[in-house]
């Protein structure tokens, strides 16, 4: 059984239709990447999945106890209230000291416990948030752009983060990103979302399907296939079609 899945999900916001008969599954262990251009429904599809909006028609089923693990887009923080990450961390919830430091560790941000939130660098704060999310232990961790705002190194950083530890731990990820290339080659599979689910499958395969080419030209796709050209020599065995890449 998946982790979750969403069964014909349509949802109209303010009049205006933004979730189109969606659907999807997530299963255990797997990166799953929803791209779209802005407006499309992302960040609404992901709010349906985590429980905080309810779709007008359709279903999303969750797997019983199903733990999530949330990192938002952004977190407004008073900037005149003083706040350590160790306190952050224990907000709603008390949270143990080992508990706290183990999950800074995890989220590669393990000297930053008694830094004030308000001087974290963008990176380090994603990180501190990531580190939230992961005190949930959670079976799905979920990222809503989490890298927005972040240069290229330290969006990659950030990404090559989640793979660990989606090996260390065995949680499944969804996330939505704007950096296509990055995200879609950490990614198991790709879904291309317009209102409705336009393509989805293997990174390679929705970079190349005509319907993500009409939204997002052809200039993303060569730089995912440049990215997997060096991954592969990065890997000799590797067997992937590199068809694709003649024309990139
Ligand atoms: N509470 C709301 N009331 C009315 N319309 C809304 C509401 N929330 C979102 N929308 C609209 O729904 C559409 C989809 O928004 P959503 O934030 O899901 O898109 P997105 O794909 O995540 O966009 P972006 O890439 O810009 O973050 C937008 O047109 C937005 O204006």
């Amino acid at each position: 059984m998946s982790l979750v899945s969403v069964d014909n999900v349509s949802l109209s916001l303010g009049g205006r239709q933004v979730l189109d008969q969606v659907s999807l599954h997530i299963d255990t262990g797997e990166i799953v990447t929803i791209v779209g251009p802005n407006g499309s429904g992302k960040s609404t599809l992901l709010r349906v999945i985590i429980g905080a909006l309810t779709p007008q028609t359709g279903q999303v089923t969750r797997q019983k106890g199903l733990k999530i693990g949330y990192v938002p887009q952004k977190l407004h923080i008073d900037p005149t209230l003083p706040l350590t990450v160790r306190r952050f961390l224990s907000l709603p919830k008390r949270v143990s000291d080992a508990a706290a430091h183990a999950a800074l560790e995890d989220a590669g941000a393990g000297h930053l416990c008694q830094h004030q939130m308000t001087s974290l660098s963008g990176g380090q704060f994603q990180r501190v948030l990531l580190a939230r999310a992961l005190l949930m232990e959670p079976d799905l961790l979920i990222l809503d752009e989490a890298t927005q705002g972040l240069d290229q190194p330290g969006s990659a950083d950030f990404y090559s983060q989640i793979e660990t530890l989606r090996h260390k731990k065995g949680c499944a990820v969804l996330m939505v990103s704007h950096e296509l290339h990055v995200v879609m080659a950490a990614s198991d599979r790709v879904i291309c979302l317009n209102g409705h689910v336009c393509c989805h499958g293997a990174p390679e395969h929705v970079a190349s399907a005509p319907e993500y080419r009409a939204l997002f030209g052809t200039g993303t796709h060569g730089a995912l296939a440049l990215y997997r050209h060096e991954h592969h020599h990065d890997h000799d065995g590797c067997d992937h079609d590199h068809s694709y890449e003649e024309n990139a």
